[in-house]
């Protein structure tokens, strides 16, 4: 697998790899401020569910870089603010949010340390998350295994794979996991329009690590399963309410109806902090809508009339009743989900 060295911690700056210049254009960028960290989240210089939420940690960190001595409960009003600025950059991935709160926990566990300790123990958590990440991802590969086969074809949706994440990625684990054991999976890649993440990120990671990958447009996954050349869907996911209802990029709800009516299965790969037991069901997700831009141009080109009417949600959700299997780094979740989620989580 590629280490593509998409993100950075080094001596207090957060270093991205910018990716809506990928692939073309390879830059690193660095954050100094939490401003920068929220821009980098908002503009989709870094994205990706998991990934976002490391983010979020190392913002939180640098949100607090120049405070001086000060008492717990000015300490944590700053930290508080901190969190709710961070937390309106993106709504729909729960890494995000989840990652702030426990950066706020933190902190306010902290009550008895001076300020230039407690900055460092929270860099200590920022840190813990990311590596953490790198350890439920592998996981997750390793949980999804028993459920493929050598030979299999796999078909996923957007980028859920190292560049979503911090390693090995979420959809994309079981795949790098499998070629470390010799295991020949193919993989056709949705392009995933607007945003184009299957094309300008997952095409290039699995093909720059050596994957058999085949590039589609998102209209054409009816055909490939029609075929007969899916075994089965993996994708991530930004969100999963406590029903199993499942929140992912735009275009995952069509890729699992056909799923449905092809007699493939639907797997679904989520770090339990994806999971969202407060969520009761998909209508409770906060679905992003973004720029019009998004549709009406490609790369700075016009596309479509200048003042058409655009609707651009970022995401969709795929009832859980297309849902063969929720696979978690903890252990394979199946119907009912609204038990087995509980129970995975107790
Ligand atoms: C593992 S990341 C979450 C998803 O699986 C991924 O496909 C996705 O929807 C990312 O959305 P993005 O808008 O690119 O941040």
């Amino acid at each position: 697998m590629e280490d593509f060295k998409h993100i950075e911690w080094k001596d207090g700056v957060f270093y991205v790899l910018n990716q809506i210049k990928l692939p073309a254009v390879t830059e690193y960028n660095p954050k100094t401020t939490i401003e920068e960290v929220f821009y980098a989240i908002k503009d989709m210089e870094l994205r990706g569910a998991p990934l976002i939420g490391v983010a979020a940690g190392y913002g939180m960190v640098l949100g607090i870089q120049n405070l001086e001595e000060m008492s717990h409960e000015e300490f944590m009003e700053i930290v508080r603010k901190n969190g709710e600025y961070l937390a309106t950059s993106r709504p729909t991935a729960v890494n995000l949010f989840w990652a702030i709160d426990r950066m706020v926990a933190k902190a306010d566990s902290l009550k008895d340390f001076q300020v230039p300790e407690k900055k460092k123990l929270l860099e200590q958590e920022a840190i813990a998350i990311h590596a953490e990440d790198i350890e439920i991802n592998r996981h997750i590969g390793e949980n999804f295994l028993p459920l493929l086969k050598d030979g299999m074809t796999i078909l996923t949706h957007c980028n859920a794979g190292v560049l979503a994440t911090t390693k090995y990625g979420t959809a994309t684990s079981p795949i790098y996991l499998a070629k470390e054991r010799g295991w020949n999976l193919k993989v056709y890649a949705d392009e995933t329009r607007p945003y184009l993440q299957g094309a300008r990120l997952t095409s290039y990671e699995l093909h720059t690590s050596g994957i058999d990958v085949t590039l589609i447009c998102d209209n054409m996954a009816g055909v490939v399963m029609s075929q007969g050349k899916i075994d089965a869907v993996i994708t991530g996911t930004d969100r999963v309410a406590a029903n199993g209802d499942v929140a992912n990029k735009i275009g995952t709800m069509s890729v699992a109806i056909l799923a449905k009516y092809f007699g493939i299965p639907m797997y679904i790969a989520a770090p339990t902090p994806t999971i969202d037991m407060n969520c009761p069901s998909g209508k409770d997700i906060p679905i992003e809508e973004r720029d019009r831009r998004e549709i009406t141009h490609w790369y700075g080109r016009q596309i479509a009339p200048e003042d058409v009417k655009v609707y651009n949600p970022a995401f969709d959700v795929t009832p859980h009743e297309l849902i063969t299997a929720i696979v978690t780094e903890k252990g394979v979740v199946t119907p009912p989900f609204t038990d087995n989620l509980k129970k995975l989580l107790a």
